[in-house]
């Protein structure tokens, strides 16, 4: 059995608000709902907030709202809220404006009960899609790709994590990743929308957690009727048997859940494909041509 590194039993609260126009009152909306969501009993060892809680979730405004990491506001916020409640804190996304290339990224940062920065991620798979009738949007019209897989620890709350961001989650491999160097739990802040939340939103989070026999938090944004952006909202976790344990509805909301060390390990002694994949069948599926029907 490949070994876990997840806490005995660990409290999250997924917090779902949505970001207007005015990124004030977005950062304001932030510390109470982090507010809020510690005066839960138990208290949260973690929360999560959403894919771009302080700006519209629109291309041709992530610049706007763009800050330096770590030295930006919101990071700098997230920091001492962390810091002040001593809670870790999984810092959905914010445009992240690199001065190094003058790019553009959609990023996650996260903090421990210190409130220091233990983790970034840089959203890999850009949301680029167009359905006629229903939906186009084009993340890469102003933002760059990042480049890497992130799975990090939290030695305080004795877990190890994998993090992707909402489109991420349409590609197992990081979450593959993450789980084969330990994770427990994997948290995708997303912000899927009224089109193709309601065809794959849940499809995703179960198809990730069963895959990997780990738990999966799911943290969108609020719907937001005078925003732009539909968001489908859902907030929830599941666990390593593709239970949906909680979820929201569409308007803000937070929801909790316990996760438990056992659960995660029972899954994987239970039916133990950790330990059955046969990398000697298909260890270089990477290399394979890509097929496409476009
Ligand atoms: N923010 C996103 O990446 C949206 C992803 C999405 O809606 C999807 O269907 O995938």
């Amino acid at each position: 059995m490949s070994a876990v590194t997840l806490s005995k039993s660990l409290q999250v609260a997924l917090l779902q608000f949505h970001a207007g126009a005015d990124k004030a009152a977005n950062l304001k909306k932030v510390t109470e709902y982090i507010t809020r969501a510690l005066a839960h009993t138990p208290k949260p060892d973690l929360l999560v907030l959403p894919e771009c809680f302080q700006s519209p979730y629109a291309v041709d405004q992530f610049k706007n709202y763009a800050e330096k990491i770590p030295d930006g506001e919101t990071t700098q916020l997230l920091s001492q809220l962390a810091k002040k409640n001593r809670v870790a804190i999984i810092g959905g996304s914010i445009p992240e404006f690199d001065e190094s290339d003058g790019g553009l990224y959609n990023t996650s940062v996260v903090f421990n009960p210190a409130g220091e920065v233990v983790a970034k991620h840089r959203k890999v798979h850009l949301f680029d899609i167009s359905i006629p009738g229903g939906i186009t949007f084009k993340e890469s019209d102003s933002l760059k790709p990042g480049n890497k897989a992130t799975v990090f620890e939290v030695p305080e709350l004795e877990t190890v994590f994998g993090l992707a961001i909402c489109y991420d989650i349409r590609f197992p491999e990081l979450a593959m990743i993450a789980s084969r160097r330990g994770a427990g739990v994997m948290a995708y802040p997303g912000a899927f929308n009224t089109v193709t939340g309601p065809k794959f939103w849940t499809k995703f989070a179960v198809a990730r957690a069963i895959d990997n026999q780990n738990y999966v938090l799911m943290c969108s944004p609020a719907r937001n009727p005078a925003g732009g952006y539909q968001a489908y909202g859902h907030s929830m976790v599941v666990d390593p048997s593709g239970n949906v344990l909680v979820e929201a509805g569409h308007d803000e909301d937070i929801v909790y859940a316990e996760l438990q060390r056992d659960v995660v390990e029972e899954a994987r002694r239970n039916i133990p494909i950790s330990v059955q994949r046969r990398f000697d069948i298909y260890d270089d599926v990477s290399k394979d041509p890509v097929v496409s029907a476009l």
